[in-house]
């Protein structure tokens, strides 16, 4: 690398979220850019910024609308040079950034699985008809009541912490986190089980990193490339562009998870009702480096299969 890099006088200054797993997720690109430079970790400074999805806390997500809710104010300070990354969980990424800004960078994938959580349960099969689950995301809920449609989802806000507060007070019996979260925060002992993707397919992105940069900040550029995990960027390339193939966004029932198997990469992916009254997956592979081509066809095929409307409830 020719130019120069970060020191502790001009740190290199990473932006985030202020939540505890925002936080564990800076500091892990934090570990690994020190360690990929052999610098110390004070040429590296960590900025919170509050978004609006942090500050309105008291309505489900999809009333307040609008795009980036948990992204603008980040990007905006990348984009006015307060900050010169962010770090990002994937999956509540769009899958276009502002312009002049560019996410290409993943840390390698943490467990993609999502995770049954319950202080008296064992398992999705085990609750009791109209036992009260704990969900503010559509993919999940629409998930749970097509397979379970006796039970009954109430909205579940808020933070890891904050969601496991509401289980100890009786709100839902249970609630589905991320195992990626846990495990970055140490708390893997919370989950009941891991959920087998064949049961519930995660998210798009679910469990991985991305580090956003400045288009043309080419010193960050060259120092984000020494971290970033190919075979995580193969597999979100292919579930990204699903997931841009049916036009979707966080509040749309979509699930997507790619693996890579040999020289070619399988893509599984579903498009669910928000009312769990319908569900549609197909699955389909290709050589690795086709897998954007191999997201836009499995999307387009799904979207011919639901016909006219099957995302109506949007408007
Ligand atoms: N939408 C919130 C969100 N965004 C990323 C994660 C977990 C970490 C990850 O998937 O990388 C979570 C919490 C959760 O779903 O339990």
């Amino acid at each position: 690398m020719t130019q120069e890099l970060p020191t502790p006088s001009a740190p290199l200054k990473i932006g985030t979220r202020g939540s505890p797993l925002a936080l564990a997720q800076a500091h892990e690109t934090r570990m690994r850019l020190s360690k990929a430079f052999d610098l110390s970790e004070d040429c590296f400074e960590i900025h919170v910024i509050k978004t609006t999805g942090d500050r309105v806390l008291d309505r489900p997500l999809k009333e307040i609308g609008g795009k980036g809710l948990f992204t603008r104010e980040i990007e905006d300070a990348m984009l006015s040079g307060e900050i010169d990354i962010a770090v990002h969980s994937m999956k509540d990424m769009p899958v276009e950034q502002p312009g002049g800004l560019v996410l290409d960078t993943y840390l390698p994938r943490e467990d993609v699985r999502d995770a049954f959580v319950s202080p008296h349960f064992d398992g999705l099969q085990a609750l009791p008809e109209g036992t009260k689950v704990g969900t503010s995301s559509l993919r999940r809920k629409a998930q749970v009541l097509v397979k379970f449609p006796r039970l009954e989802v109430v909205e579940f806000r808020g933070n890891v912490q904050t969601r496991l507060k509401k289980l100890e007070d009786g709100v839902a019996g249970c609630t589905f986190l991320a195992m990626a979260g846990l495990n970055r925060l140490g708390q893997s002992e919370v989950a009941k089980g891991a959920i087998a993707p064949e049961d519930m397919l995660p998210a798009v992105a679910q469990g991985a990193i991305g580090i956003e940069r400045r288009v043309d900040d080419t010193r960050v550029a060259d120092m984000l490339a020494a971290i970033h995990d190919g075979p995580t960027g193969q597999r979100l390339a292919a579930e990204r562009a699903f997931l841009a193939a049916l036009d979707g966004s966080c509040e749309t029932p979509i699930a997507g998870l790619a693996e890579l198997e040999g020289g070619s990469i399988r893509l599984r992916g579903e498009i669910l009702r928000p009312d769990g009254s319908e569900s549609l997956e197909d699955e389909a592979t290709a050589p690795i480096e086709d897998g954007a081509a191999l997201g836009a066809e499995l999307a387009n095929g799904l979207l011919k299969r639901a016909g006219e409307g099957f995302f109506d409830w949007r408007a």
